[in-house]
């Protein structure tokens, strides 16, 4: 059975201002096991956040079902956690207290949660800055910070809407690496929204190309350039060769018909 199973889901909102139907995903199927990182990738608007926040629990489908491991997603829980571009950091806690944030309320006694924090913030390379105040640190720090935090929950599925696109490109990359070594190290199930190609590419196991209006999947491409990443530690040299170049053509041309589509209609 996969891991995670979305069958046939569709979402629509209401029109704000207007009478009408926005369908912002229609008979989406996937499925996802165990270890896989699914990347989305699509125009703005195709419906990739809405996917992510149905697979969070944060909104219901209209129709169709999400299961993991065989259970009906009813909510949010905390088998799945979520990493935002604008990581939700408590800026008065310094890094220690704010990895450790959610154990506390999740009612955890500070030597349980500290020894829980520290596997995280070290896993992230942050030991130095464990008692650094948030607001003091590189927004590519922050946003670490805000991996380790999402991973203490020790979830079956690590949700990231876009994480690393308010970074500068070095740090950005860096951060990619970071991203795929924790991911290899752990084996959880990675589901990563990026308008990024190129990190699109790199990333995934698997990538789904939507597009919108209504929001669905227009392409699945199996990829394997992380691994080969993982295996030679040269991530220039893994973006630079001929068939990465070849595919992030490619989807680039797909993404832009897409996205001249929506401009027609
Ligand atoms: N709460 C909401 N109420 C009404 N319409 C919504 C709501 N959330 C999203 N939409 C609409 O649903 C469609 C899909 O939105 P969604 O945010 O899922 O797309 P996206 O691919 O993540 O876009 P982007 O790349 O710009 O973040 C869009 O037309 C959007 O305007």
């Amino acid at each position: 059975m996969a891991a995670l199973s979305i069958r046939d889901v569709s979402c629509v909102y209401p029109a704000a201002g207007k009478t009408g139907q926005i369908h912002a995903l229609q008979g989406i199927n996937l499925e996802i096991e165990q270890g896989e990182f699914v990347v989305a990738l699509g125009a703005s608007g195709c419906g990739k956040s809405t996917l992510l926040n149905v697979i969070a629990g944060f909104i219901a489908p209209t129709q169709g079902t999400v299961t993991l491991g065989g259970e009906p997603i009813s909510g949010p829980g905390a088998d799945r956690s979520v990493v935002f571009q604008k990581h939700a950091l408590l800026p008065w806690l310094n890094v220690l207290d704010n990895v450790a944030f959610g154990l506390k309320i999740q009612g955890k006694n500070r030597p349980a949660r500290e020894k829980v924090a520290c596997k995280y913030i070290k896993l992230l390379g942050l030991e130095q800055f464990e008692q650094s105040a948030v607001y003091m640190l590189s927004g590519g720090m922050q946003q670490r910070v805000g991996i380790a935090r999402a991973l203490t929950s020790d979830p079956e599925i690590l949700l990231m809407d876009e994480p690393l696109g308010a970074l500068d490109a070095l740090t950005r990359e860096r951060a990619q690496e970071l991203i795929l070594k924790i991911w290899n190290e752990t084996g959880k199930l990675m589901f990563l929204i990026t308008h990024s190609v190129e990190e699109a590419l790199f990333m995934g196991t698997r990538l789904i190309v939507m597009s919108p209006s209504p929001g669905r999947i227009s392409h699945v491409f199996d990829l394997s350039f992380n691994r080969r990443y993982l295996a030679t530690g040269d991530a220039r040299a893994v973006k630079a060769s001929p068939d990465f170049i070849a595919l992030r053509e490619k989807i680039l041309q797909i993404i832009f018909r897409d996205d001249e589509g929506t401009h027609h209609e």
